[in-house]
């Protein structure tokens, strides 16, 4: 008769297999294989033991531990596909590491400090490699562009379809064509009414604190989430009126998007968290989702609005998306295009505040443009006649995460680091950590803050590896939407207000704060809201 030993180990073994191969992650699969299996090894066994209870004590521990030894002796080992990359040790075991630098909001310290000690490609989980290469942009996301990996699997709530979470192109591409129509020109004019409302809103909103100090990145949160509202839903969220978070929806977004992004980089346990009834921020977000939607169906728009677009509005009824799938839509819209704005808008005026230079030579740009006493809204001017403007916002517009796909057959998830490119001297240079809006402007010679002059043959400027809102065909959907946002609210409250750091208040706070967990979690940027005096 075989060793008891023997068998169990032989049972890990062919769970290992099982899972190597198939890496399944269903419940039932889940009991099947670490509960039945060994149990059945007890049944095998149990008159080798002098009690059951011996034997099933014995079996279970020796046929789990045994199978993490088969998983991480794998994983670490020269047999492994990605076993040529270098990274951290730890990294090669398990992606909890990565999982939980994101959930800390460690990830902007964590990739530059991991590409600088391995180079430009790291192996950060068993199956995962991290590019930084503006070459990789071409081969992962545009030329032929990779499938979708696990990480988005997650964004796909239950019976409904979100489009950044639809892993297959053909049913993405059909769903995108319906967020395309959504930002045609035509369509944009109409929310740029919307925009107008909430640049009112923020304006009056200024007004009445001026000489006080204020929380400048809460506001653009207020800001871009009303935005969010009226754009999407024909609705006011009515934070700028409020002047605080009255929907706990910033609070929502910021803690649900933790826990996705943590279960984005864990996809496997994300089919039995699905299984519970949502919970806390999750719960607070569809139900608000679900209550919009309903509402606006019941309501109606007087203009066309992105949910207009997404729910087919002009199709008969029976070819228009399931009502759930346009909720996970509105949802989308509302994260995506809230966190990322206002985060812009904050970064710049942080940067301003560091580079008073930088904020006087955009206010001569607004001035001329549209002088005291004129509204700043026709947005078209901003797009085509403010290079300056247009050259503040690029570096300012971030992109925090990586959008991730995956290779097949050897199901190696794999990502470029767009933020880290942005700041490589090999793409930008010179200053490429620096807020230098010069160096987007197309001129002969350039001016460098400490007043170094450089010919346009020696800036380094590689527009191919500055893509903050990624590319290919899971791109931005929101880019045209969000820049005029950002313009927009910029030429609004520079042209009547200066923005001066609050006293008392650390500049250095402002970076140390910031934490990307999906979205990004920005600490307080305290300022002065001051009239502005015009130097004639
Ligand atoms: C400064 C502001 C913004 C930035 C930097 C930004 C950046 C990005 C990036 C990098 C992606 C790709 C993500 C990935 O592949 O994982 C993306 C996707 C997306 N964004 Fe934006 N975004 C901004 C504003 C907006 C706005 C205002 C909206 C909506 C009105 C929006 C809607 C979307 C949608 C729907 C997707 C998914 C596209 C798809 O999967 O086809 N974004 N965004």
């Amino acid at each position: 008769m075989l060793d008891h030993n023997v068998v169990v180990l032989g049972g890990s073994l062919f769970v290992w297999r099982i899972y190597k191969r198939l890496e399944p992650c269903s419940i039932p699969a889940t009991l099947l294989l670490l509960a039945a299996i060994p149990a059945c090894l007890v049944a095998h066994v149990k008159d080798q033991y002098s009690s059951i209870v011996l034997a099933a004590i014995s079996v279970y521990a020796t046929f789990w531990i045994s199978l993490l030894l088969f998983v991480v002796q794998y994983r670490i080992s020269p047999f492994h596909p990605l076993a040529k990359f270098p990274g951290p040790f730890v990294c090669k075991i398990t992606k909890i590491v990565v999982a939980n630098k994101y959930r800390n909001g460690e990830a902007r310290a964590f990739f530059p400090e991991v590409h600088d000690r391995y180079g430009d490609v790291v192996r950060i989980g068993p199956n995962e490699l991290s590019f930084r290469h503006a070459d990789a942009i071409t081969s992962i996301l545009i030329k032929e562009p990779l499938p979708k990996g696990p990480y988005y699997v997650t964004r796909v709530p239950k019976d409904a379809y979100q489009l950044d979470g639809m892993v297959d192109f053909a049913q993405h591409a059909q769903r995108r064509k319906l967020w395309n129509k959504a930002v045609t020109p035509a369509a944009i004019k109409d929310y740029a009414e919307m925009l107008k409302g909430v640049l009112a809103d923020l304006v009056r909103a200024f007004e009445e604190r001026k000489g006080e100090i204020v929380d400048i990145s809460a506001w653009m949160g207020y800001t871009s989430i009303d935005f969010m509202g009226h754009m999407a839903y024909s609705q006011s969220f009515g934070l700028l009126k409020a002047g605080c978070d009255i929907l706990g929806l910033l609070d929502a977004q910021a803690k649900g998007a933790e826990a996705i992004t943590w279960m984005s980089h864990i996809p496997w346990i994300v089919g039995p968290l699905m299984k519970l009834p949502p919970s806390g921020p999750f719960k607070v977000l569809l139900e608000l989702a679900t209550k919009l939607t309903r509402d606006r169906i019941v309501r109606g728009a007087s203009s066309k609005d992105l949910f207009h677009f997404l729910h087919a509005e002009d199709e008969p009824e029976d070819q228009r998306p399931s009502e759930k799938s346009v909720e996970a839509d509105g949802v989308l819209a509302v994260g995506a295009g809230s966190d990322t704005a206002a985060t812009a808008l904050s970064h710049l005026f942080y940067f301003f505040m560091r580079s008073p230079e930088c904020k006087r030579r955009l206010q001569v740009e607004i001035d001329s443009t549209f002088p005291a006493g004129e509204e700043t809204t026709d947005f078209s001017q901003q797009s085509d006649s403010m290079p300056y403007l247009n050259a503040c916002i690029r570096p300012a517009i971030e992109f925090d995460y990586m959008p991730p796909s995956s290779f097949v057959p050897e199901d190696t998830q794999v990502s470029v680091n767009i933020p880290l490119l942005h700041r490589d001297p090999r793409y930008f240079y010179p200053l490429p950590n620096e807020f230098w809006p010069d160096r987007f402007l197309n001129q002969a010679t350039y001016v460098t803050p400490s007043g170094e002059t450089i010919t346009k043959e020696q800036l380094v400027h590689d527009r191919s590896a500055f893509l903050p809102f990624s590319a290919g065909p899971q791109n931005c959907a929101g880019r045209a939407i969000a820049l005029q946002e950002v313009r927009a609210v910029l030429c609004a409250v520079l042209q009547r207000f200066d923005i001066e750091k609050a006293e008392g208040f650390d500049l250095d706070d402002w970076d140390r704060n910031l934490k990307d967990c999906y979205v990004t979690h920005r600490g307080p940027l305290m300022v002065k809201i001051k009239h502005r005096i015009l130097s004639s």
